[in-house]
């Protein structure tokens, strides 16, 4: 599975265009602040409506302006991983986790809460509050509720920006295993060339 996206979204004065091709692994969305990266991803995701395009991912159409299928954001199946987490402040580790599992049919989940934890490493944190948790513990629950949600596809908007060296390189390791062991597409967002060269397959530069 992979993403197939022709699209253009007006914001402001400018239009932002993008064209991706399908290709197996992650695609990084790549170029300067204020581009329109996170505009593409929220397009993606059914935050923000195109004009014109379509957005597929496999065989699902999610978004085609000519067909008029527009898909709203929860069918999208869309797993959106922030740059600053955005977990549930008043939610346990457990129920941060659970959000999107408990909402998602049976046959969409691939991952059970045990297996993500141990995935993750986030066993020993399921009871805390997500209030008092580092930034790589919680960008590591933010990754694990977006896997529970059983997605189609990762949208991933600059994950590592808020963390320091040591902790970047442990969730690089963890979006490595889900790019070759779950084998899901992921659109990656970032502005760091080391990072994108060490991670995407195929690279798509905005200008
Ligand atoms: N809600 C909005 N309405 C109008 N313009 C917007 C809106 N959100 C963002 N923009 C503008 O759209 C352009 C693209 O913003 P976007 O956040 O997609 O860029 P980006 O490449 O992700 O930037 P960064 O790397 O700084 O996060 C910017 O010029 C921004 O000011």
């Amino acid at each position: 599975m992979s993403f197939d996206i022709d699209l253009s979204v007006p914001r402001g004065r400018r239009t932002i265009s993008v064209r991706i091709a399908p290709a197996a692994g992650i695609t990084a969305l790549f170029g300067p602040s204020g581009i329109g990266k996170t505009t593409v991803l929220d397009a993606v995701a059914g935050l923000v409506r195109p004009t014109s395009g379509h957005v597929r991912i496999g065989e699902a159409t999610l978004f085609d302006a000519a067909a008029g299928i527009a898909l709203p954001p929860e069918k999208r199946g869309c797993g959106y991983v922030f740059q600053d987490g955005r977990l549930f402040p008043h939610k346990s580790v457990r129920n941060n986790l659970l959000y999107g599992w408990n909402l998602v049919p049976e046959d969409r989940r691939f991952i059970n809460l045990g297996e993500a934890t141990e995935f993750l490493g986030i066993g020993a944190l399921l009871d805390r509050s997500v209030r008092h948790l580092s930034g790589g513990e919680a960008q590591r629950v933010a990754i694990g509720r977006a896997l529970l949600s059983g997605p189609r596809a990762l949208l991933m908007d600059e994950p590592l920006s808020s963390l320091d060296a040591d902790r970047r390189d442990g969730i690089l390791r963890v979006i490595e295993r889900i790019r070759d062991d779950l084998a899901l597409p992921i659109l990656y967002v970032s502005h760091d060339r080391a990072e994108v060269d060490r991670l995407a397959s195929q690279v798509v530069e905005l200008s």
